[in-house]
């Protein structure tokens, strides 16, 4: 990565204190330099004297004309850049199709299909270019992909990434058994060398893994044998990489696990008896997990991805989330593009609120989730999740800028021609200001992301 330019980011701030709360910082500055990290921040910035500023940019040794400064006016503020720790590139044509189907039809009829058309080098570059340039102006700065099993493919989607800026986790898509002939892995060993062919090529574009990391990623339990697990999680605990998988999404996939894998008690144990349930492993859905279940991925302190779109459009079921947070499990949200429909995760965040009713209906009212806690889940959470919370997902001095410029107002609800300007959206407090992006705001509200400092994404008005 080249290095960019210094920046002065000047107005509202909004990130995540904790879970429940989100923090509301006007009139500041923040100091980016040019590798993108945090250098300082100045509270109170229009009341600084001259003498006070000059006296941040001496000790940070930097020169004003230097400084690329960009302003949040007002109804604007600065927020963390989404991450998104679960999402198919490789399934982005088919996004919105879904018809009747569940789990496992789903796969056969629409996905395998599609993503094997991918090895079409023509194709995967088409589609890998407006999937990268389609979240990243939802205001997604990071996301954990997975591609397809090619590897030419599923580099190139590692070099698209760096190119267009984007932080993410590449992983090439193992699955050696219960899958068509077209599109599986020729055996355990072939698996394991072309996984190692792209983490190669990932490292090689970006030796210190500093924007673009490889991620070891067995399908589901369903399609690998035990050998391939076995041979993915040694591979896990010679690279140090982390792994992402799906687990627990759909009932009759949960029998087929049983049937698959008598030897272990649970779908978790199935991946903690083949050395895939650590720290770095990303389970995406987690819809079904017993308690006994979540307790081992406490232990394990692997990571949940939460995918509620998905979850519905494929009747899945309704994730228990409160119940994972209360057992401190660390959970980010995933759109899970193409079982979940769309490519944003402020649409996740909205669909994890309306969700966690449907599973708060059943008797339970303190299961309700909060706009600020999907809010965390899309920003922090994900940033645990991905194994990033001192670099991203919130902001302070040594953390990376990963970041949107959300707009408020106008941009989404624009004063027609002779009707004046009424207060439709001006007057409301932060707290109500957050619902109304988080309930009707869409990638029209991001005028500009920021990924490591380097502006990627500039909303054409
Ligand atoms: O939502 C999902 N999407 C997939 O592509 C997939 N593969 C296995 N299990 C899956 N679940
Ligand atoms: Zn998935």
């Amino acid at each position: 990565m080249g290095v960019g330019s210094r920046s002065l980011f000047v107005g509202t701030l909004v990130h995540s204190k904790s879970l429940e709360e989100l923090e509301y910082l006007e009139d500041i500055a923040v100091f980016v330099d040019e590798n993108g990290v945090i250098a300082a921040i100045q509270t109170k910035y229009s009341k600084a004297t001259t003498e006070e500023v000059d006296a941040i940019f001496q000790k940070l040794g930097w020169a004003r004309e230097d400084v690329v400064v960009k302003t949040a006016k007002n109804g604007e503020f600065f927020f963390p850049g989404f991450i998104d720790t679960h999402i198919h590139a490789s399934q982005y044509a088919n996004a919105g199709i879904f018809g009747k189907t569940t789990l496992m039809d789903w796969l056969n009829t629409y996905t395998f299909p599609m993503e094997a058309s991918l090895s079409d080098a023509f194709k995967a570059k088409t589609v890998y270019s407006r999937v990268i340039q389609r979240t990243i102006s939802h205001g997604t700065t990071t996301a954990a992909y997975y591609a397809t099993i090619s590897v030419p493919s599923t580099n190139l989607l590692a070099d698209l990434c760096l190119s267009f800026g984007q932080r993410a986790f590449i992983g090439r898509c193992c699955m050696d058994t219960m899958a068509p002939d077209f599109y599986k892995d020729e055996s355990p060993a072939s698996a394991i060398a072309d996984t190692r062919a792209t983490i190669a090529h990932i490292t090689n574009i970006d030796p210190k893994h500093a924007l673009v990391t490889p991620i070891i990623t067995p399908r589901f339990a369903v399609s690998c044998t035990s050998k391939l697990l076995h041979g993915l999680g040694a591979l896990q605990k010679e690279t140090d990489l982390p792994v992402q998988t799906h687990i627990s999404e759909n009932k009759n996939e949960i029998k087929l696990v049983k049937e698959l894998f008598p030897d272990h008690s649970s779908y978790t144990h199935v991946y903690d008896g083949h050395g895939l349930l650590g720290p770095k492993t990303i389970l995406a859905h987690a819809v079904h997990l017993s308690e006994e279940e979540v307790d081992l991925v406490k232990i394990r302190e692997a990571k949940i991805s939460h995918c509620p779109a998905s979850n519905s459009a494929i009747t899945s079921g309704t994730a228990k989330v409160r119940m994972m947070l209360d057992k401190g499990l660390q959970i980010g949200l995933g759109t899970d593009m193409s079982g979940g429909y769309s490519p944003s995760i402020l649409e996740a965040a909205k669909q994890a609120h309306l969700v966690s009713r449907h599973v708060a209906m059943e008797g339970d009212d303190n299961t309700k989730l909060s706009v600020e806690e999907v809010l965390f889940l899309a920003t922090k959470g994900g940033s645990q999740v991905v194994g990033l919370s001192d670099k991203i997902g919130s902001f302070g001095v040594g953390m990376e800028w990963d970041a949107q410029l959300i707009s408020l107002g106008s941009a989404a609800d624009p004063v027609e021609e002779g009707l004046g300007s009424v207060d439709v959206f001006g007057w409301e407090s932060w707290e109500e200001k957050m619902a109304k992006w988080l309930f009707g705001g869409d990638d029209r509200n991001t005028l500009a992301v920021w990924v490591k400092g380097r502006l990627v994404h500039e909303r054409k008005i």
